[in-house]
């Protein structure tokens, strides 16, 4: 990848887009400090190398793809994990980790799943458990790489409540989504093609649905239903 420069507003949710192969999850784990790369990422105007890494686990919360877990914890514990960044090394979880930690299973509908185990649910039960991790961080930036995979059309509607909850509140959410009718539901978008971002733009911007289009050599339409932009196949 290269020539990315890129400037993601506070309390605003971006989705990035782009064909197979493009560069987006790169790009998120790039923004995430995860991947080594040429020149920088800055978070609230600071380089990011200059946190520790723990600051900076405070600061990103990281949902990835295909993430790895311990299939024998149960649920609550691999939400607890979202809180080791807040926690002073080895001592127990403090009140405020337990609540930050209910509400990110209620919030996922994970709560009454609290004493499985991670490696008992299906895979939609287990993102929403790795979602609710991320949530209990708290962070004010939120990196979710494809976090609608495995979820059914009703939780992938409430994590639309739960993005635009959060960003209303004032959290940056940053979020890679194949599902271009879900992607176009947030402020901004990045599209990516070949490793460069071909555009950068409000997701209701007429500019916005033609690069989308192009990028998808115009297999896609992007319209209107019921006040909110859908993209359709196009022969
Ligand atoms: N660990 C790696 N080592 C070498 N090349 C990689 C690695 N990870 C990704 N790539 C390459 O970098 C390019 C971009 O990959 P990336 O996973 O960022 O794409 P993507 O846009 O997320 O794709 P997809 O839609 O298929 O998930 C691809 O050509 C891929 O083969």
């Amino acid at each position: 990848m290269h020539g990315i420069d890129l400037r993601f507003a506070a309390g605003r949710w971006t989705s990035i887009v782009g064909p197979n192969g493009a560069g987006k999850s790169t790009l998120l784990r790039a923004l995430a400090g995860l991947l080594p790369h040429e020149g920088g990422v800055l978070l609230h105007g600071r380089d990011l190398p200059t946190f520790s890494l723990r600051e900076r686990a405070r600061q990103l919360g990281w949902l990835g793809q295909n993430e790895s877990a311990a299939d024998d914890l149960t649920v609550y514990d691999v939400a607890m994990l979202g809180r080791l960044p807040h926690r002073a090394w080895l001592a127990p979880p403090a009140p405020a980790d337990h609540q930050a930690v209910e509400e990110a299973l209620r919030a996922t509908q994970a709560w009454d799943w609290r004493e499985r185990l991670l490696g008992h649910l299906s895979g939609g039960e287990r993102q929403r458990v790795l979602l609710a991790r991320a949530l209990a961080v708290r962070a004010g930036v939120l990196l979710m790489d494809e976090p609608l995979a495995n979820l059914d059309p009703p939780h992938q509607a409430d994590w639309l409540v739960l993005v635009r909850e959060l960003v209303a509140r004032g959290t940056t959410v940053v979020s890679v989504l194949h599902e271009l009718s879900m992607a176009l539901q947030a402020d901004d978008m990045v599209v990516l093609a070949g490793g460069r971002v071909v555009h950068h733009g409000p997701c209701g911007a007429a500019e916005t649905h033609a690069e989308l289009a192009r990028v998808f050599d115009h297999r896609i339409r992007v319209r209107s239903l019921e006040g909110q932009w859908i993209t359709l196949p196009h022969d």
